[in-house]
């Protein structure tokens, strides 16, 4: 009786090690002829890695696990695995020899949305389709002449936060949470660009239900999602984020979509507004396709996708910058001291800074660059995908492996900075040549290669011309009469990186400024 129990035990016991030794030796063999995979700290069952990782700075703690693990790493987000690249030397192999194979988008759970995603460039995988929208936003909205037709447009939305600054200021006493001015002024401008509107003007009611919409839609995608590190728990929605997000876009597209008909009216009906530039809405309306790889023309809900995305791309991550630099400049004195000395020894304030003035404004300029090192509002810029496995620098990256690229890190790495934590644009004085066009891999604030942010030259102008605006015009006294060295620079990140603390300060006219008069 023993003997057989024994002979049953081995005859299910014997098949399974069998098996268990046949499978590892596949592995092996799976793994030396594909290669490894980029190493990384040890993943605990089902929550990966997730608990190596501050919520509020991951970058940091990214950061600080490249160094133990190396600038090519692998990490498990529950079960999403991903690949975190924190140098230079690496960014550049990922760019410059796997830019196609990598070009893949990883769509989290808020972006999925039901209302379709065939509008959008940031969510469309690399393929024919995200082609077409994009070469639409290059040659059609971020061209260089599109950009120099819509100068006054920019000049205008700049100059109208300035005179909303100074009616806020009025007393001379309040302070202003800046990022806030700096939120509308982009707001508006989207709103301008996209649809010649002015969506803040206080008798738009649609206006400010959109920018309402807008705002929350912007909240719910920037929390850390749980469906989209366990896709089991996806249907379950578990912190309602994906519900809340798709309420407030539908919302925001029923106003959008009133804003099309009324265009759409109009063209059939032929008004001629004189003096409107072609708006994003106009070259989208117009678009014709061959109906074969493209569609013939876009629906409305592809043009509320491509229009509203645009609102959600461009406004945080330009308020995330123009605040770290005004932060910068209000903790480092000396260096606020020189880029307002710049700025009025090169335009009389008697007169307003015009986006002309820019070139013969050399620090100010490395400023903008300065803080976009320290502070790349997307400090991962926009999660890649692996479209197909490949193997980088010997490691295998599997299909559909999620690839952050940390260009937090790598703006703050020692081997190419000195000092890299000091706030210090003169090294962009010195090293002139350094730019954010994507071909400097040590400084990628709009990343690089194919997915390369497509605003850049858009943003490029508007962040001087803002930031010089408010330097220019006025002088800044931190609010309760913080110290310099006491200011809170935590970072807090959400769908950008942002100061934790909203920056306050009391803007008061400099003397001889055209400002209110
Ligand atoms: C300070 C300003 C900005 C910064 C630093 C910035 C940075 C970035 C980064 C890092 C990416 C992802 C690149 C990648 O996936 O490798 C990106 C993508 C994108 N950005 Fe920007 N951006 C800025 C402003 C804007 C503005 C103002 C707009 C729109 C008006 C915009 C529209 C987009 C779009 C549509 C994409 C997706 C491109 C694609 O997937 O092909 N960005 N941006």
């Amino acid at each position: 009786m023993e003997y057989e129990a024994l002979g049953f035990i081995l005859s299910i016991l014997l098949p399974c090690i069998a098996c268990l030794l046949i499978t590892a030796e596949r592995q092996r063999r799976r793994a030396k002829e594909k290669g490894q995979l980029p190493p990384g700290p040890r993943p605990w069952p089902v929550v990966g890695n997730i608990f190596q990782l501050d919520p509020a700075v991951p970058h940091k703690s990214f950061a600080e696990l490249a160094c133990e693990h190396g600038p090519i790493m692998t990490l498990y987000l529950g079960s999403m695995s991903t690949v975190v690249i924190s140098s230079s030397e690496v960014a550049r192999v990922m760019f410059k020899n796997h830019d196609v194979v990598l070009a893949g988008r990883k769509i989290y759970e808020a972006m999925k949305g039901d209302y379709g995603n065939e509008g959008s460039l940031v969510a469309a995988q690399y393929g024919p389709h995200w082609r077409m929208l994009r070469r639409l936003c290059n040659t059609e909205f971020f061209a260089t002449s599109r950009l120099e037709a819509m100068r006054g447009v920019r000049e205008r939305c700049i100059d109208e936060m300035v005179n909303f600054i100074e009616e806020a200021s009025a007393s001379g006493t309040e302070a202003i949470a800046v990022g806030r001015f700096f939120f509308l002024m982009s707001f508006n401008l989207l709103g301008n660009l996209m649809f010649s509107k002015d969506l803040l003007d206080p008798k738009s009611e649609r206006g400010a239900k959109f920018f309402n919409h807008a705002g929350k839609v912007m909240e719910f995608t920037g929390k850390p999602n749980v469906a989209d590190f366990f896709p089991i728990l996806r249907w379950l929605d578990p912190q309602g984020i994906r519900r809340k997000t798709q309420f407030h876009i539908e919302r925001a597209f029923e106003i959008a979509g009133g804003f099309i008909r009324e265009r759409l009216e109009s063209m059939e009906n032929g008004v001629i507004n004189e003096g409107k530039k072609k708006d994003y809405l106009d070259v989208l309306l117009e678009f014709r396709g061959d109906g074969v790889e493209e569609p013939s023309r876009f629906s409305p809900r592809t043009i509320n996708v491509a229009v509203f995305e645009m609102f959600i791309a461009g406004t945080d991550t330009t308020t995330s910058t123009l605040e770290w630099a005004m932060a910068e400049l209000f903790h480092n004195p000396v260096i606020l001291r020189n880029v307002q000395d710049e700025l009025r020894s090169t335009v009389n304030p008697n007169k307003k800074l015009e986006e002309k003035d820019i070139e013969q404004l050399p620090y100010l300029k490395a400023v903008v660059k300065e803080t976009l090192r320290l502070h790349p509002p997307l400090p991962f810029l926009l999660p890649h995908m692996a479209m197909d496995s490949c193997k980088m620098l010997g490691y295998y990256i599997p299909k559909e492996t999620q690839i952050l690229v940390n260009a937090w890190a790598i703006g703050r790495d020692p081997k190419t900075w000195s000092e890299p934590l000091v706030f210090k644009p003169e090294r962009f004085l010195e090293a002139n040549t350094v730019d954010f066009k994507g071909h400097h891999f040590e400084f990628i604030p709009f990343g690089s290669g194919r997915r390369m942010c497509p605003a850049m030259p858009l943003a490029s102008r508007v962040l001087p011309l803002a930031l010089g605006s408010l330097l220019h015009s006025f002088d800044w006294v931190l609010e309760g009469g913080i110290k310099p060295e006491k200011m809170d620079m935590t970072e807090r990140m959400g769908i950008t990186v942002r100061k934790a603390v909203p920056l306050k300060a009391i803007p008061k006219r400099h003397e001889g400024s055209y400002v209110g008069k």
